[in-house]
């Protein structure tokens, strides 16, 4: 074993921290290639730039670091040579194209920026103006590149055991004199790889060094140790103009991490759109991206923006973009591609987007590739910064502080100069419990515990605590069919009950049980239809009579009066149970 791999054999033995790894790693893999330049017919005409090392497992990022050749000629370089985040000079760059590459060939591919092209290593040497891979490389990774005076690179994957790959390292250089010619990247790469394949483990398994928890905002108000990383990844995100994609489960907090990093980016002065796919018919998704004009379809009777060009200049967030049906992603992919659009019954040129795209999904958008519900293409043209949110059951430290800002931001929204507190065994309680809907699910349950303290207290309050009791309450109803989850929520009506009638000071003239049973026939119709719903309550025998939609009517008539009664709109479900559409 040569001097160098020894060195870098017991560097990356020693490093304790992933950073420490990919320090020991770039800075060998940088001198040899310099090396290999100095050999080579370029020498003296070109130079290297820098080394960079993408950590992505499971297509999502999790860490990404460089080293401009530059900090090869202090004495030691340390990690804080390492460009880590955001920063006057961002030379933290990711590459979709490279990425596919890699992936797809399983092995080192160089790029040749000028001229728009991508080889890879192994099998034999193409031209390098083979249409499939001139078609690979788009011309925004090109222009990107060229802006960094980046002309060749070598894009390497990381292995581990086992053939997956975990990430990639790329290295750039400048060599206008090698524009269109074979570079050093080939003959030199097997020394290269070697490196790369001896660090891939350590890479892949070490921890990040420890980070300081960024600071919080209004669009980020809490971030608790395990989100860190993923924060310093998204604060680089943020500030280019690639397309994000934040994975992760319902209600983890995509949509806000969305919001915060156009907050974070150039475009900060312009609208931020979101187009929520769950909301939109798949009829309609097209229109509501790209607009209409006058005269398109029967309906049409004005022009209409799309989300596209309402944030023109600006960030449209498309939420659940695996509901975006095959002819909608086709257009999508046009305008990823081209940056152009047309609106619907537009016979005129089209439309220049100057959009950053950030989308969401909850879906396995691989596992839709392979069903052929989701397009190949527009799959890799997304999947250019990807970011998994994880379940806030892996960010445990996270529920306190997140209960505690949702607490004061609910109380203050009642009282601007109220004081709110969580006493610590609630807080405790809530950090025990399992939050499969995350913080959508947390934010319901501070909101009933404070209704359930509110009512408690007679009304609105100046101060008030939540305290354990009502946070165990509160998490009662999500078990729905618990006992104890009726029990307490008969006995908090019973509690508005009796409030409503002293607010009055007049008797309250209604029968509340009768009440009652309108509330429970509306909801079980709700959820199982009309017949079954008669039979759930124990009347099937008006079912076999016919007379339960007689039945129906007169319970749902005295559940009506009571909300009349206490002058309350009748709730959506009593109206729905009667009209025509409830089987
Ligand atoms: N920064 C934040 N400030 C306040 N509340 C937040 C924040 N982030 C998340 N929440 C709470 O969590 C809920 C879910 O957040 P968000 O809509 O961002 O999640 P999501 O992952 O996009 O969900 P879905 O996949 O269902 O669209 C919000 O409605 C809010 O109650």
């Amino acid at each position: 074993m040569s001097e160098e791999l020894q060195a870098l054999a017991s560097a990356l033995h020693a490093a304790r921290h992933f950073e420490q790894a990919a320090l020991a790693t770039l800075h060998p893999l940088l001198r040899m290639a310099e090396q290999a330049l100095q050999a080579s017919r370029f020498a003296g005409k070109g130079r290297l730039l820098r080394g960079m090392v993408h950590l992505r497992p499971a297509e999502s990022y999790r860490r990404l670091v460089a080293l401009e050749r530059e900090a090869l000629d202090t004495p030691a370089p340390s990690e804080d040579s390492l460009l880590l985040a955001d920063g006057p000079r961002v030379s933290l760059l990711a590459s979709a194209s490279a990425w596919r590459a890699v992936v797809e060939h399983g092995c080192a591919v160089s790029i040749d920026v000028g001229q728009g092209t991508l080889q890879p290593h192994e099998g034999p040497a193409r031209s390098l103006s083979a249409p499939s891979l001139v078609t690979a490389f788009t011309q925004e990774s090109q222009q990107r590149l060229l802006s960094r005076e980046a002309t060749h690179v070598c894009v390497f994957p990381l292995r581990v055991p086992g053939e997956r790959i975990d990430g990639m390292i790329a290295l750039e250089a400048s060599c206008m004199a090698a524009l269109g010619q074979e570079f050093i990247w080939r003959e030199a790469s097997p020394r290269l790889q070697l490196i790369v394949d001896m660090a891939a483990p350590y890479l892949s398994a070490l921890p990040p060094r420890p980070v300081k928890l960024p600071e919080t905002d209004e669009f980020l108000p809490v971030v608790g140790s395990s989100m860190a990383n993923l924060v310093g990844v998204l604060r680089i995100f943020a500030q280019q103009d690639e397309t994000i994609l934040v994975s992760g489960p319902t209600g983890a907090g995509k949509s806000r991490l969305a919001r915060w990093c156009h907050e974070r980016s150039a475009r900060r002065q312009r609208r931020f759109e979101s187009l929520d796919l769950m909301t939109v018919p798949e009829e309609l998704q097209m229109s509501e991206l790209f607009g209409w004009r006058k005269g398109a379809f029967s309906g049409a009777v004005k022009d209409n923006p799309g989300c596209l060009a309402r944030a023109e200049g600006g960030t449209l967030f498309i939420d659940e973009i695996d509901k975006l049906s095959l002819k909608a992603q086709a257009g999508l992919l046009h305008v990823l591609e081209d940056r152009t659009y047309r609106a619907l019954g537009d016979a005129g040129s089209e439309q220049r987007a100057n959009v950053r795209f950030i989308v969401g999904t909850n879906a396995d958008l691989l596992d839709a590739v392979r069903r052929g519900t989701f397009r190949e293409d527009l799959y890799y043209r997304i999947n250019v910064l990807p970011v998994r949110v994880p379940p806030l059951d892996e960010r445990r430290d996270e529920v306190g502080p997140w209960a505690r800002y949702m607490l004061a931001r609910h109380h203050r929204e009642k009282n601007p100069a109220g004081v709110a507190r969580l006493a610590s065994e609630a807080e405790q309680r809530l950090e025990q419990s399992p939050w499969p809907g995350n913080l959508r699910q947390l934010d319901n349950i501070i909101r009933r515990a404070y209704t359930l303290a509110m009512v408690e207290l007679g009304g609105a309050s100046q101060e008030l605590e939540l305290r354990e009791a009502h946070i165990r309450q509160a998490l009662a109803y999500e078990g729905g069919a618990q006992s104890s989850a009726l029990v307490d929520a008969l006995s908090l009506a019973a509690r508005a009950f009796v409030l409503e009638a002293q607010r009055r000071q007049a008797p309250l003239d209604i029968d509340l049980a009768e009440s009652f049973r309108g509330f429970v026939l509306a909801e079980a119709v709700q959820q199982v239809g009309r017949e079954e719903a008669f039979k759930l309550v124990g009347r099937e025998s008006l079912v076999r009579s016919r007379n339960h939609l007689k039945a129906l009517r007169q319970e749902l008539k005295k559940a009506e009066a009571l909300c009349a009664e206490v002058k309350q709109p009748v709730p959506a479900s009593l109206s729905k149970a009667g009209s025509d559409e409830a089987s």
